[in-house]
């Protein structure tokens, strides 16, 4: 019988998985846009195999594939997902792979629910929790270990979330992408962790937005909060694996390089080495990635705390610690680099010469409620797109 989440979490580190639109986009199986997980029907080889990936890098967690798998955002914008495959038989085909890929190993499965078009069109709570569940209903019929509600911006919708996850008596992981400065109407991110602790949640942090090393600072504000209520939850972090200093509230979607020129900011194995330090030393207990986390990334994490998991993953069979690999290289300038003491102190140059160090993000400040953010199911029109850039704007000019 395997160990359920929350005994894990008593005993030590869980060690989340990655990105999976962002590396199945990279792949050709996920159209950035929408970002949303009909590959789970589509190519389900294809999502199999990176659930493999990260289980041999050491995730402990397979979360199914059921990102921006609820049903209005599955037809928003043109997306014709939901009459094609539809809701049920995505979010089913997900939590199939991913169990199917936990059985091979000592993996739990988790169902992910994320912010809807509902929320941001300023529905109502009835209408937005009726979203929540037509996904929850498949996850517990397909009896997922645990729930993760994630990638949430407002405190409000992240707790119509939980609401809905705790009526399934499953553990509630509840996860928001917010930074320091708290969510998009102002609640401070230390409040958001108090609320999503007090509406049931029995792992709360934060998800994607940000890189490891803000994320960490969102985090301690979450952490005192917790305290100073005196209330017991465990910590979760999933951040970015892209460096993002430059990014205000809205996180990396607001930076001129989101999504498709933000390999510059990429992390190095050595920095998730120290985010997974920084982020154990805090007290997290579930660590894993989002957007940018590739497996080696993950082996990193597992390969960090290898010590406090009394274990290797099962990739760092073609990793020896600190790149002691390096001595089988033929030239002997290279062989000079097989020391942890040669990488820990590299800081790495980014090879592009006329690159800034930072962008200037877009910042236009709207959110749920806006015109802008209205659902609409027909496609964005030409006219809809010319008036939406702004005369004379360059990428971060
Ligand atoms: N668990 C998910 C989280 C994805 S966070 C997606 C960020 C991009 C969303 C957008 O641009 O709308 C995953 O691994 O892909
Ligand atoms: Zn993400």
């Amino acid at each position: 019988m395997k160990k359920g989440l929350l005994q894990r979490l008593d005993e030590g580190v869980v060690i989340g998985d990655g990105g999976f639109v962002f590396a199945l986009e990279k792949r050709g199986y996920v159209k950035a846009g929408p970002w949303t997980p009909e590959a789970t029907v589509q190519y389900p080889d294809a999502v199999r195999g990176l659930h493999r990936e990260f289980l041999r890098a050491g995730a402990d967690v397979m979360q199914a594939f059921t990102f921006y798998a609820s049903d209005d955002k599955l037809s928003n914008r043109g997306n014709k997902s939901s009459a094609k495959y539809t809701c049920r038989g995505i979010n089913d085909a997900a939590c199939r792979l991913a169990r199917e890929v936990a059985e091979e190993g000592d993996g739990l499965v988790a169902g992910g629910l994320s912010q809807t078009p509902t929320y941001l069109s300023g529905m109502s709570k009835a209408d937005t929790q009726k979203e929540f569940q037509k996904q929850v209903d498949v996850f517990v019929e397909n009896k997922v270990d645990f729930l993760i509600a994630e990638y949430f911006e407002h405190v409000e919708e992240m707790v119509w979330a939980i609401e809905v996850c705790r009526k399934s008596g499953l553990p509630v992981v509840a996860s928001m992408c917010i930074g320091p400065d708290g969510d998009l109407h102002g609640i401070t991110a230390g409040e958001c962790a108090v609320q999503m602790a007090k509406a049931g949640a029995h792992v709360v942090g934060i998800n994607c937005h940000f890189d490891p090393f803000i994320t960490l600072e969102g985090l301690r504000k979450m952490k005192a909060a917790l305290d100073a209520a005196g209330l017991k939850v465990h910590l979760i972090a999933q951040p970015l694996a892209f460096h993002t200093p430059d990014a205000q509230k809205q996180g990396f979607i607001d930076l001129p390089e989101f999504p498709f020129g933000l390999e510059p900011r990429i992390c190095t194995r050595w920095d998730m080495h120290r985010y997974a330090r920084e982020a154990y030393d805090l007290g997290v207990r579930y660590i894993g990635g989002c957007c940018g986390f590739e497996a080696y990334h993950i082996r990193a994490v597992a390969e960090e705390l290898a010590k406090e998991r009394g274990k290797l993953p099962a990739g760092s069979e073609k990793h020896e610690q600190w790149a002691g690999g390096l001595k089988m290289h033929t030239k002997p300038w290279v062989r000079a680099r097989a020391s942890r003491q040669y990488w820990e102190n590299l800081c790495p140059s980014s090879g592009r010469p006329f690159s800034a160090a930072m962008s200037k993000p877009d910042a236009w400040g709207v959110t749920a409620g806006d015109s802008s953010l209205k659902q609409k199911t027909t496609a964005t029109t030409e006219e809809e797109l010319t008036s939406l850039v702004k005369p004379g704007k360059v990428a971060n000019g």
